[in-house]
């Protein structure tokens, strides 16, 4: 608690004043190249994503497709697929960096690459080498775009319990139930998608992995595919890619798009990637958490109350100073739980625990924020009132806060022989 005090306070916020604008307040400890990479996505975020991401989330629009292009041009689509698949071969430590600038601009852009890594991932580990060889490269320039379908109005943290069907027909599969809260579907091109092959079986070994390839749609005809049909889901924030609820009535997929043409391994299989995705949320939360930092520390710094500035407050400033001291531990956790899974270890643990961490301290510090900008930070004019939304959503998806606790209790328990 030692360290805890006033005068330490004070001079935490005097040197992020004094670095405002940096990148990162201290030294997060990465290298040359992923510096690199970090400037280069800053580049973009600022000129490209700055400027609009507040009409964008305003006006409930989509993230232009030429924003989208353009990051396909830098290769944030393909950073983690190999070389070999037409992506950039670099590690989650690299995924972190970018999904942490770009977030840190909106989380909606920030998030673009979100399934593109889980739908990579499945097919890597599960997919067979011709599902390789053919999706892989189209993920990896932008080509194809994904979405992940797995939640269902009676099924969310639940997932091994969801019902929609999947029955062979010959060279097809019908799929016919019904999903919601689906990320970014009506511009995707393949849905990674998660049924009941095996009816018998109610729990995680009936249920198979699908690449369902659907066509693009437009906001009046969402779904232009047999058996496919669906209706926006109006949402505080996290917007740009727009969520929907999708019915599927014998909706046909090919036989050869069962992920690694396997039955009864698809809960199996998506598992694998949730360190992956766990470790990507986290990364996004710490650009949210950053973007409200920039926000409250230049409002601080421009608003004059009693003849100063804000920032001369020590209860103002001590905001700042804890954002910025949870923002570095959060930051640590999460880059630790990449170069872990970066050497081949397993890190649901600290991957959960950097989730969870992450989400807190995002909505920690968009809630300080808005509280520094006083009235006006109520007001929709204002970007952290967009922020406070878009951090909102980091404790719900991708495991629920209550579920990562959950996770990282059962580990515990684990290592010390309970079960
Ligand atoms: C904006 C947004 C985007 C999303 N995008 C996608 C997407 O692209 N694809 C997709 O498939 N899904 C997506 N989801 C769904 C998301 O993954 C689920 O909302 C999430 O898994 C939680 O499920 P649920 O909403 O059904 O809540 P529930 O599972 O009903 O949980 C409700 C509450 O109860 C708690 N709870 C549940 N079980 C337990 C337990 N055992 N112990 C303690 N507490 C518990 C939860 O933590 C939560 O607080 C998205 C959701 C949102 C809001």
């Amino acid at each position: 608690m030692s360290g805890n005090r006033p005068a330490i306070r004070g001079e935490i916020t005097s040197l992020i004043r004094d670095q405002a604008g940096h990148s990162t307040f201290g030294d997060p400890g990465l290298d040359d190249t992923m510096e690199q990479i970090r400037n280069e996505m800053r580049r973009f975020a600022e000129d490209t994503v700055v400027p609009n991401a507040h009409e964008w989330h305003l006006k409930n629009e989509y993230i232009p497709l030429d924003v989208v292009n353009q990051m396909s041009e830098l290769g944030v689509f393909g950073l983690t697929i190999p070389e070999e698949f037409g992506g950039l071969g670099l590690g989650k430590e690299a995924m972190c960096v970018v999904s942490e600038e770009l977030s840190r601009a909106y989380i909606g852009v920030g998030s673009l690459g979100t399934r593109s890594e889980i739908a990579a991932e499945l097919i890597l580990c599960g997919g067979t080498d011709e599902q390789k060889r053919h999706w892989l490269p189209k993920i990896a320039s932008g080509e194809v775009l994904p979405t992940a379908v797995f939640t269902e109005p009676n099924t969310g943290s639940d997932l091994a319990s969801l019902r929609t069907r999947a029955v062979k027909d010959g060279d097809t599969w019908k799929i016919s139930g019904n999903k919601t809260w689906i990320t970014h579907p009506v511009r995707a091109d393949i849905m990674t998608l998660l049924a009941r092959t095996n009816p018998d079986e109610a729990g995680y070994k009936g249920l198979s992995m699908f690449i369902a390839e659907k066509p693009r749609g437009t906001d009046e005809v969402p779904f232009p595919a047999d058996g496919m049909s669906g209706g926006e889901i109006e949402v505080l924030g996290y917007r740009g890619m727009k969520e929907y609820e999708i019915a599927f009535d014998d909706f046909e997929v090919d036989a050869e798009n069962l992920l690694g043409q396997v039955e009864g391994e698809g809960f199996k299989q998506l598992m694998q990637t949730f360190e992956g995705a766990r470790i990507q949320t986290a990364a996004r939360a710490l650009g949210v958490a950053q973007s409200a930092l920039d926000l409250g520390l230049r409002y601080a710094e421009e608003r004059i109350q009693f003849g100063k500035a804000l920032v001369h407050f020590p209860r103002v400033s001590d905001k700042l100073a804890m954002m910025t001291a949870e923002l570095m531990i959060a930051r640590q956790l999460t880059y630790f739980s990449s170069w872990q899974k970066d050497s081949g270890k397993r890190c649901d643990l600290e991957a959960g625990m950097a989730k969870l961490l992450g989400a807190r301290v995002a909505w920690a510090a968009a809630d300080n924020a808005l509280q520094i900008h006083g009235g006006n930070g109520f007001a929709l004019e204002y970007a952290v009132s967009r922020v406070l939304c878009d951090a909102r959503i980091l404790n719900i998806f991708e495991g629920a806060a209550e579920i990562q606790a959950q996770v990282i209790a059962r580990r515990l328990l684990e290592t010390r022989g309970i079960q």
